[in-house]
């Protein structure tokens, strides 16, 4: 299989987007036109920078309005397209897109269409190239993948093929398994494009809002099982028209379009066993068990706050690195570990961010496994030198520069705690706390499509849909991605204004980072008192909150007394789930902890109750303490 994209889905010049997607591994690329017209290269020189770039030119486009005029238009069209052949030859571009036309003048019928492309065709073979016909989901008579099948199949020319773009397909809700009628050999390029779902008009939808494979909501994997099925063994090109990614870097998106399109037929040939070559080449997506540890990276003016913090939620420290200034605080099945070497990994992540997580270790089934597939889809190894007696645990880089460490049972990393830890022997008092819930990355809104590829690619996680967290400030957006039994559970949320509170912490900790980690508690009553006990302070919720909750959910005094007690929030889902929640005051830098408890198949994050917490860190921060009886 080789790899295409569209000069238009990346950004920059067309000396910047070269290079980008060179970098990123692709085999060649879509030049569209447009940005061939504003270069300063002659399309000679534009051909040898290409192919210097070690790319091959797959595809030029997009010629539009061509079948189906009436004279003297139609006469036109064909000098028009005799220019772009001279072009073409010059670029060393081989095959052409029409796109359906939607020249207002343009006459319906399948079968003139078919023959002023059978015209063309013979014109184009004269010359060497090929055509590729592609309905577009608003095309004036044609925008259906299956009538710009029955104009090639008529036209019957060997020059002539039809072109697919999994957007028109699915944005029209096309049902892709009419695609796999069509013989393999007669489809002559594939394009390939994901899309959120959103209600829109389909052409501002289609030249807005495409995203990656695997980044929106579009069944492109059926689309592309059945492509495979076809026999098709051309080129799978991206072609993205994305706003965002017009203004993103140009290596980050030629990075997530390689990974999307390694993704994609992964699950293709996952889905599709029988198809010749289809053997998966990569380990399945990797199921992540939960979180084995977090670790800080602090230094020894910092670090007492966060160990006091910790001692206030009930944790000890269980745990001293043999020969490391790193710790182990343990509760239950949750280990955070605060490193404060002088020198490493931990210390530069220190020294650019400041107390922050630098590392968070996944338990998997196979760590080896879970490296190689993040590998394949492109993620960055990450490796650091051992010290002695130190084990060599499987990590790549994450976001914004962190760590993601890999722990099995089956390589016997999971005894790194007894391998490179002395036991402190301090008591362990237990506050209830059982897991880690979720971590919360906060990040650039233009980063949370690429975060999301990233962990649903290589894990078996799944994202859920995208929630608007309004911040009195802006807009914060939120993303939840969950392995199916929910034991592993990240969420993204994305800043677009710096005035919010994901905004600020974005600025203040240098880039995306960690900025808030749940706890579950197996009695959060409990949790609450006992925490109280130890000093701990938590996020003062409003009484106008507890008032509307009790006639919202219609809860009895005494539940209500206790939530207001211990300042927890609490939410109900549509089949009687509760999430009952409470947050601890932001340490320096704004980090905070929350403590969760899900009762009855609760599966959400309290989205309804995040404007109150936003609104209540926001008053703290000013100074404000609310007055209490
Ligand atoms: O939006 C367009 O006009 C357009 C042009 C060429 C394509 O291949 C396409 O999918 C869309
Ligand atoms: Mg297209």
């Amino acid at each position: 299989m080789k790899t295409s994209i569209a000069t238009v889905s990346i950004a920059g010049n067309l000396g910047e987007k070269l290079a980008a997607i060179s970098a990123a591994g692709f085999d060649g690329l879509e030049i569209f036109e447009q940005d061939f017209l504003q270069d300063a290269a002659s399309p000679r020189e534009l051909g040898q920078m290409i192919r210097d770039h070690g790319l091959e030119v797959m595809l030029f486009q997009p010629f539009r309005d061509f079948e189906g005029l009436p004279e003297p238009l139609r006469a036109r069209a064909f000098d028009r397209a005799r220019h772009k052949f001279d072009l073409m030859a010059e670029l060393g571009a081989e095959l052409m897109l029409i796109c359906s036309s939607v020249h207002p003048q343009a006459m319906g019928g399948i079968d003139r269409a078919a023959d002023d492309l059978a015209e063309l065709a013979g014109i184009a073979a004269e010359r060497g190239l090929r055509l590729g016909y592609e309905a577009l989901a608003w095309g004036r008579h044609v925008n259906d993948h299956r009538d710009a099948w029955e104009i090639v199949r008529r036209a019957d020319h060997p020059a002539l093929g039809l072109i697919l773009d999994s957007f028109h397909s699915l944005g029209r809700r096309i049902d892709p398994d009419t695609i796999r009628r069509i013989p393999g050999d007669r489809i002559f390029f594939v394009q390939l494009a994901d899309a959120p779902q959103i209600e829109m008009d389909l052409l501002y939808w289609s030249r807005h809002f495409r995203n990656m494979p695997g980044e929106g909501d579009l069944p492109v994997v059926d689309f592309m099982r059945a492509v495979a099925a076809t026999g098709y063994a051309g080129p799978l090109s991206l072609e993205i028209f994305n706003d965002q990614f017009r203004g993103g870097s140009p290596e980050g998106i030629a990075r997530d379009g390689h990974r999307s399109l390694i993704w994609l037929m992964d699950q293709v040939h996952r889905a599709e066993p029988a198809l010749a070559g289809g053997a998966p080449v990569l380990p399945p997506n990797i199921r992540a068990l939960g979180v084995e540890f977090i670790e800080f990276a602090s230094d020894a003016v910092e670090a007492p706050a966060l160990e006091q913090a910790l001692a206030r939620m009930g944790f000890h420290r269980e745990g001293v690195h043999r020969n490391k200034s790193v710790t182990v605080w343990r509760q239950g099945d949750i280990r955070i570990v605060l490193n404060t070497e002088g020198t490493g990994f931990a210390h530069s992540f220190f020294l650019n961010h400041g107390t922050g997580v630098c590392d968070l270790g996944l338990r998997v089934e196979d760590a080896q496994a879970t490296v190689t597939r993040a590998a394949a889809l492109d993620a960055r190894l990450f490796h650091q030198p051992l010290g002695p007696g130190e084990m060599d645990i499987p990590a790549i880089r994450g976001v914004g520069g962190s760590i993601l460490h890999f722990i099995d049972a089956k390589s016997g990393l999971d005894d790194v705690w007894q391998v490179e830890f002395t036991p402190t022997g301090e008591a362990a008092p237990d506050f209830g706390l059982t897991r880690v819930d979720h971590v919360a990355e906060t990040m650039d809104y233009d980063e949370m499509l690429s975060w999301s590829l990233f962990y649903s690619s290589i894990f078996d996680m799944q994202r859920r849909p995208m929630l608007d967290v309004i911040d009195p400030d802006g807009l914060v957006r939120s993303q939840a991605i969950a392995a199916p039994d929910g034991g592993t559970r990240i969420t993204l949320n994305g800043a677009q204004s710096h005035r919010t509170l994901a905004g600020g912490f974005l600025a203040d900790s240098m880039g995306s980072a960690v900025q808030h980690i749940a706890l579950a508690s197996h009695d959060i009553f409990a949790s609450a008192e006992a925490m109280a006990g130890a000093g701990f302070q938590p996020l003062e919720i409003t009484e106008n909150y507890y008032a509307d909750l009790q006639a919202r959910y219609g809860l009895d005094d005494g539940m209500i007394a206790r939530l207001r007690r211990w300042n927890i929030l609490y939410e109900q889902d549509d089949s009687g789930g509760e999430f009952l929640q409470f947050y601890g005051r932001p340490l320096a830098g704004g980090l905070f902890f929350e403590i969760v408890e899900r009762r009855g198949g609760y599966d959400g994050y309290g989205a309804l109750n995040a404007p109150f917490r936003i609104a209540a860190l926001k008053r703290l921060m000013r100074g404000k303490a609310i007055p209490r009886a």
